[in-house]
């Protein structure tokens, strides 16, 4: 069983605070929904648990060990970001070896997910097809915890449905958190939901909590 321990963590941008002495846990098999509105702090802090950004304070162990601020994490924590970071001009088939170990480069060039692009250039795809390509990439990576902001974009309904299942299966080994708006599916397949909201995470136990605090609107 693996551990991810994110405590004490704070961020300020300027005079914004943006992150007050957040606390975090995930486990193996546990996915963390992380929802919030615009501007809340959802990807500031996914960032700062990968550590490609620094706050003025935290706490994040994996596995017992204590992350530094910015240390490599590679087979830890793997990370989605929101932006695109495909190489552009080389083909699918050869990246996946790159993110992924043997056996699942070998899942991945089987996938019925995967497999129609496999000889195609991301710079020839569209972009809810490079999306999901970036999405099962890091989905399918070596690191025992999975950062994923926003893997639902661009997506359509169908291979939303599928990303969801394949994240469900792989979460048998792995952490997951997830941070998307696409809200019902994140709450279709989390074990936990958290909502950040002027800088605080607050445990979510129904939609009704959500319209409290107001993230959803009443009319849902
Ligand atoms: N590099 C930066 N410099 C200054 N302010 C920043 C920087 N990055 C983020 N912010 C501010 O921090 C706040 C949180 O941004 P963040 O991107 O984490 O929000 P988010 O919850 O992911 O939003 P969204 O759902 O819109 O993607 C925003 O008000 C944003 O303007």
């Amino acid at each position: 069983m693996n551990t991810l321990h994110i405590d004490s963590i704070t961020k300020s941008f300027g005079e914004k605070k943006v992150l007050q002495d957040i606390y975090l846990g995930c486990k193996t098999g546990q996915i963390v929904g992380l929802l919030g509105r615009n501007g809340s702090g959802k990807s500031t802090l996914l960032k700062i648990i990968f550590g490609v950004l620094n706050s003025e304070t935290q706490f994040i162990r994996c596995n017992g060990k204590v992350l530094k601020s910015i240390t490599n994490r590679k087979k830890l924590i793997s990370y989605l970001p929101q932006e695109p970071f495909l190489p552009r001009k080389k083909k699918v088939k050869d990246l996946i070896s790159l993110f992924c170990n043997k056996e699942n480069t070998a899942v991945l060039l089987t996938s019925d997910l995967m497999s129609p692009f496999l000889n195609e250039k991301p710079k020839t795809l569209s972009g809810g097809e490079q999306r999901l390509i970036e999405a099962l990439l890091i989905i399918y990576s070596e690191a025992n915890f999975v950062l994923l902001d926003e893997p639902f974009q661009s997506l359509s309904p169908k291979i939303i449905d599928k990303l969801k299942k394949v994240i469900s299966l792989q979460s048998k080994n792995k952490g997951f958190v997830i941070s998307d708006h696409y809200y019902q599916d994140v709450l279709d397949i989390s074990t936990s939901i958290y909502l950040l909201s002027n800088g605080h995470l607050k445990l979510i136990q129904n939609l009704k909590e959500l319209q409290q605090y107001s993230y959803l609107p009443k009319s849902i």
